[in-house]
């Protein structure tokens, strides 16, 4: 049986989730979050649940990969190693490049952006190199990127865990004219200039919200934030076989190519989809791949949504009280429910 306490942390963190995917269901998606961002006990208790959750339960498994939700840090952290560092992010450029001049004439204007993008790089690119990253860690709670030595780490949250972790609303954030500084009010951040970061992470964040056009914002919001050949990371929790959720994870490709996003990893963890989409020097050629995928599902339209299995499932017209964690259950549904949120508290 596993530990109650994780147990009972667990169960309180997914009726966050369940109670601000009701209120979005009675009240709109907008309106729900803006009550939510005002429920400041819930949010506080929110934060040192998931702190727990995250450093003491899911840390004690953090050695075993078929376990641990734990490397999702560490995963970030390696891709981050291997294209920054280690050559991918050459490799790719040079594979856009090649593409752009085998689709021809029908891409002009491409060529002439990237050799634009090109000369304005080229004298920066060795010093920006040898500087930190910039990571921007969204929904941080407790800034499990600290430690790493070569990023400098602007950790954001609605609500955060930890002092050095500042205060944010990702969906409130306003995205500035580039070259603007970076405005650190106390702990807390309204605005960011655009093309500032390296690194985007979106770290078990897009469930929390109750609402496919939620999701699709962050990414837009993520899209200009970041540089051109950023990485934008996005870590989503699912316990079933990698192939059980697959179309929904393939419309996030073909939705992120639309914006001028290319899938650069992808790794399907036991309970974690980890993913890292590079943000392409000219969006023109994701954009062609998307439009293609779409032909081929004889769709016509993208939709500017982001969906995950939970949208699909029946809202309850009863919220249960969220500060009731206790529930009665026979022992056999006791171990159904330890096993399913053994690590993560979502699916
Ligand atoms: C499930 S926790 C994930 C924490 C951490 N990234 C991790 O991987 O352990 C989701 C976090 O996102 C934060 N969050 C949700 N919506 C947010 C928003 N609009 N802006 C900033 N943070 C947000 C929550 O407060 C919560 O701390």
């Amino acid at each position: 049986m596993a530990d109650e306490e994780h147990q009972k942390l667990s169960t309180f963190v997914k009726r966050v989730h369940q109670m601000l995917r009701y209120e979005a269901h009675r009240v709109g998606a907008d309106k729900a979050w803006k009550e939510h961002c005002n429920k400041s006990d819930i949010l506080q208790e929110y934060a040192i649940s998931m702190h727990k959750l995250a450093s003491v339960f899911w840390e004690k498994n953090a050695t075993d990969r078929n376990k641990s939700v734990q490397c999702r840090i560490k995963w970030v952290i390696e891709k981050c190693v291997l294209y920054f560092f280690e050559g991918e992010k050459e490799i790719r450029r040079t594979k856009e490049k090649d593409k752009i001049q085998k689709f021809g004439n029908a891409t002009e204007k491409c060529t002439r952006a990237f050799a634009k993008y090109a000369r304005v790089t080229a004298s920066k690119e060795t010093l920006t190199e040898a500087e930190f990253l910039t990571l921007l860690d969204v929904g941080s709670c407790y800034n499990p990127f600290r430690a790493c030595p070569f990023l400098y780490v602007i950790p954001i949250d609605i609500a955060p865990a930890e002092p050095d972790v500042y205060m944010c609303d990702f969906l409130n954030l306003a995205v500035v004219k580039p070259e603007q500084p970076i405005i650190l009010d106390g702990r807390t951040i309204r605005e960011l200039p655009s093309a500032v970061c390296d690194i985007v992470v979106f770290s078990l964040l897009l469930e929390y919200f109750p609402c496919p056009k939620q999701r699709y914002l962050c990414v837009c919001k993520a899209y200009d934030l970041l540089k051109p050949e950023g990485l934008l990371f996005i870590i989503t929790p699912d316990s079933k076989h990698s192939s059980a959720n697959a179309p929904i994870m393939k419309n996030w490709r073909i939705t992120l190519a639309q914006l001028g996003f290319s899938r650069v990893y992808y790794e399907k963890l036991p309970h974690i989809h980890c993913m890292a989409y590079r943000k392409d020097i000219n969006p023109e050629l994701s954009k062609q791949w998307s439009s293609f995928q779409l032909h081929k599902k004889n769709d016509t339209q993208i939709s500017a949504d982001l969906h995950i299995p939970q949208d699909f499932q029946e809202i309850h017209d009863k919220c249960d009280d969220i500060a009731d964690t206790k529930v009665e259950r026979t022992n056999q549904e006791d171990e159904a429910l330890v096993q399913m949120f053994l690590q993560l508290p979502y699916d």
